[in-house]
């Protein structure tokens, strides 16, 4: 529990579903989760589709469904959540950058997007940032997010998400298919969060990325975390890893891959 930012205890979530009408039945993806992150590090959650990934981070964000339960417990900064205190940290204190960039509003110019909910003068600083920091033209600035490209997206995406009083960043599949100028532009950023002392969840398919910059993996199937490792222990021979499914994804992993991964850490 100590230094832990975020530590999730035994989290199951269940859904209550109608079929045919009239018969209930219950669902729970979730099972028994247990998660911790601390200041300063980056864990990366891989795992199949539907391992219930993007579920654990829409519980800590509490943004779950209203047909969703949930048991166990979640605790940030070492105080257990409710709901309450959850909206009170959102967008504050934790940060959700989301799987869809569909969420920035397509007739805000990129440069208002980034300073909503902001002080005038804190707005002027955060736009900067965009410019330095993640790298955008003065120019793009005055453009409207659907004349973006995919990688400037998902920049802006990041701008506008994470504030300077965030200490816990979600951030859900960030680097989907992207250009490699860009996914490094948000590698690089994604590290330089947990460098300035924020604890980083990284969702994510992209294990070769996130073992760029990642302290830990942590491995989801079918709703449990049955592993979790220290990056080192797929960069290496893979002798450290314990489950068949940590070896059989180390066996997968194209090894020379991360010859430049000093670059990021
Ligand atoms: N509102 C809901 N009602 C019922 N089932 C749901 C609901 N939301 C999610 N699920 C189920 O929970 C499971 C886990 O979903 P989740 O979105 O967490 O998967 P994921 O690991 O993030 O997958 P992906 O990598 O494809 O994003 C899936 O089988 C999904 O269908």
């Amino acid at each position: 529990m100590k230094n832990n930012i975020l530590e999730v205890n035994n989290l199951s979530i269940s859904f209550t579903q109608y079929s045919r009408g009239l018969d209930t039945i219950r669902i729970t993806p979730v099972k028994s989760l247990n998660i911790s992150i601390k200041k300063g590090e980056i864990l990366a959650i891989v795992g199949a589709s539907g391992s219930g990934k993007s579920l654990l981070a829409h519980a800590v964000m509490g943004i779950l469904p209203i047909n969703a339960s949930i048991e166990g417990e979640m605790y940030y900064n070492g105080v257990l959540m409710d709901q309450k205190r959850i909206e009170k940290l959102r967008g504050k204190e934790i940060a959700f950058i989301p799987q869809s960039v569909n969420y920035l509003d397509p007739l805000m110019k990129v440069k208002d997007q980034v300073q909503i909910g902001l002080p005038k003068d804190r707005a002027k600083a955060v736009q900067e940032q965009l410019f330095g920091k993640y790298g955008l033209k003065k120019s793009d600035g005055d453009l409207y997010p659907f004349q973006l490209s995919g990688g400037m997206l998902r920049r802006v995406l990041f701008a506008t998400s994470v504030k300077d009083d965030i200490k816990l960043v979600i951030a859900d599949e960030p680097t989907p298919g992207i250009h490699p100028e860009a996914l490094n532009a948000i590698l690089t950023q994604l590290r330089s969060f947990a460098d300035r002392g924020m604890a980083v969840m990284l969702i994510t398919h992209d294990i070769v990325s996130a073992l760029k910059i990642c302290d830990y993996v942590t491995i989801f199937k079918d709703g449990e975390n049955i592993e979790t490792a220290p990056a080192r222990a797929f960069k290496g021979n893979g002798s450290e890893l314990k489950t068949d499914y940590a070896k059989n994804l180390w066996n997968s992993l194209p090894q020379n891959e991360f010859i430049d991964m000093e670059v990021f850490k």
